[in-house]
């Protein structure tokens, strides 16, 4: 199945376009006010009817209220909601039936222990997410660039599909992926040149390495099976 990729913490039209005509699959926007990249929801209705139909919507939250995300829904309208704070099972569950949309939950990786929680999430989640554990002292659970150990994910057989984060970049993808054969990879400071600043450059740079990482992965297993 073809890579999917996202570039997440996207916050003006042009490197939105930049992103979607690079071949984003996904393009992910941050409601989250201590980010760099946090988004209003007047700029969020703008860039969501800009990406409408181009490529999937998908609206980052962290522990957010009903009432925030309903209107980050109105605002974006959204393919998927993307869950990065501490939400248990039963909260993912409860976002995914009010909003009927498909929730992506992501889970905080440090240790081998921290993959225990994937039982539970991917049994209400539609996607998972495997992002570096920030440190205690962060302002933010994510966007950090910060990599954890990969090793940990191969081989991982996840109920639902799950993405690869934390410290990706056009340098490092290719051996990420030949580590994990993640199914999806997203990004975020690894395509900046500063702190919520896009580059569209180093976004054209990821996506064309991990798309070329995909195939050759994929030549691999090929030549592995035979005609
Ligand atoms: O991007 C943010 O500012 C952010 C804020 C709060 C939670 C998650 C956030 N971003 C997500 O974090 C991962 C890893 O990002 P990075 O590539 O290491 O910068 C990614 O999933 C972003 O969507």
């Amino acid at each position: 199945m073809a890579l999917t990729i996202k570039i997440c913490g996207l916050r003006t039209p042009e490197t939105l376009d930049v992103a979607i005509e690079s071949g984003a699959d996904q393009v992910g926007f941050v409601f989250f006010p201590p980010s760099p990249r946090s988004l209003g929801l007047e700029a969020a209705r703008l860039l969501g009817a800009r990406a409408q139909g181009r490529a999937q919507k998908v609206a980052l939250t962290v522990d957010a209220s009903n009432d925030a995300i309903a209107a980050i829904v109105a605002a974006l309208k959204p393919d998927m909601l993307q869950l990065h704070g501490n939400e248990t099972p039963e909260r993912v569950a409860v976002v995914r039936s009010r909003f009927g949309l498909p929730v992506m939950k992501a889970l905080p990786i440090a240790t081998r222990a921290d993959l225990s929680p994937i039982r539970e999430f991917d049994k209400v989640a539609d996607r998972l997410l495997f992002d570096a554990r920030a440190p205690q002292d962060a302002t933010r659970p994510g966007g950090l660039g910060k990599t954890f150990d990969w090793t940990l994910l191969a081989g991982l057989k996840t109920g639902v599909p799950y993405m690869l984060s934390g410290g990706l970049d056009a340098g490092n993808v290719a051996e990420a992926l030949r580590i994990t054969r993640a199914p999806g990879v997203d990004v975020s400071s690894g395509v900046e040149r500063a702190p919520g600043e896009k580059d569209p450059d180093r976004i054209r740079a990821f996506i064309r390495a991990a798309r070329a990482a995909d195939a050759a992965l994929d030549e691999k297993v090929s030549a592995k099976v035979g005609p």
